[in-house]
């Protein structure tokens, strides 16, 4: 199968058991949520997938593979990102130059084919239209500082995808942000490629019910239910144990 193909996946901490049993697909082009109440299991399980965190039991296969040995580093050269923390950020320098930086990462600083000068135009290029893509070219050449939180959280968005990844984790990226400009971060998650795999892990309902093609409710480590934003909607279950009947 193409995409991330999770199969039994388990994870304790010493006799905690936080993850168990869980199978889990995310085919190019999809739009999930994960959601759940606090301490459900959604941040370890999202690191289980791109390698922080080691497995007690079950298996991760990209694209067919196992990637169940490989580190972190490794599964984002495959293309498995999770989103980079505001913390990550070098506040002192500009938008523009905070998104060169995986740029030539990613590139590996390499100049065997291209001179130097055809290599910068091309990440200068690659650059332009990331801040074109998160609506960030009025503000590249301020200091990430001085930009309000929900531009830092577009900056973080475009970094990630400066690393041009095929599955990307959001792990909740309106945490934070004022409501005024939550449109914004919305607006970026539209944007993303079409054939990206996309997996938002979100506390804000409206959001995920705006963004996600599909919902996995996850409780106690264990997967509850998956199904389509209005399947979820009307679960009684979830309403229930998770959503509040306020909520849909
Ligand atoms: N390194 C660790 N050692 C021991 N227990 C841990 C560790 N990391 C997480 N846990 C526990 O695992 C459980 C799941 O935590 P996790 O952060 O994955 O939940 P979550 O669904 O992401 O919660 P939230 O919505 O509050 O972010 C919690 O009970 C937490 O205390």
């Amino acid at each position: 199968m193409q995409g991330l193909e999770v199969r039994g996946l388990k994870k304790s901490f010493g006799g905690l058991t936080v993850a168990e049993g869980i199978d889990f697909d995310l085919a190019p082009g999809a739009r999930k949520a994960l959601i759940g109440p606090n301490g459900a299991g959604k941040t370890t399980f999202a690191n289980l997938v791109t390698g922080k965190l080691t497995p007690t039991a079950g298996t991760i296969r990209f694209d067919g593979a196992d990637i169940g040995a490989l580190g972190e580093s490794q599964r984002v050269k495959r293309g498995i990102a999770k989103t980079f923390q505001i913390t990550t950020l070098f506040r002192s320098l500009t938008v523009r130059e905070n998104i060169r930086l995986p740029i030539l990462e990613r590139r590996g600083h390499g100049g065997r084919i291209f001179g130097r000068a055809a290599r910068d135009r091309e990440v200068e290029a690659e650059i332009e239209a990331l801040l074109d893509q998160f609506a960030l070219l009025t503000l590249a050449d301020r200091p990430v500082q001085l930009l309000a939180y929900g531009q830092q959280r577009l900056v973080e968005l475009a970094l990630t995808l400066a690393l041009k990844p095929r599955v990307v984790i959001l792990d909740e990226p309106a945490a934070g942000v004022p409501s005024s400009e939550s449109h914004l971060i919305l607006q970026a998650i539209e944007r993303l490629p079409g054939d990206l795999a996309v997996l938002i892990i979100e506390h804000d309902m409206d959001l995920v019910f705006r963004v996600a093609r599909s919902i996995v409710v996850l409780v106690n480590g264990r997967i509850l239910t998956e199904g389509t934003p209005e399947q979820i909607g009307r679960d009684p279950m979830v309403r229930k144990l998770y959503l509040g009947e306020s909520h849909v």
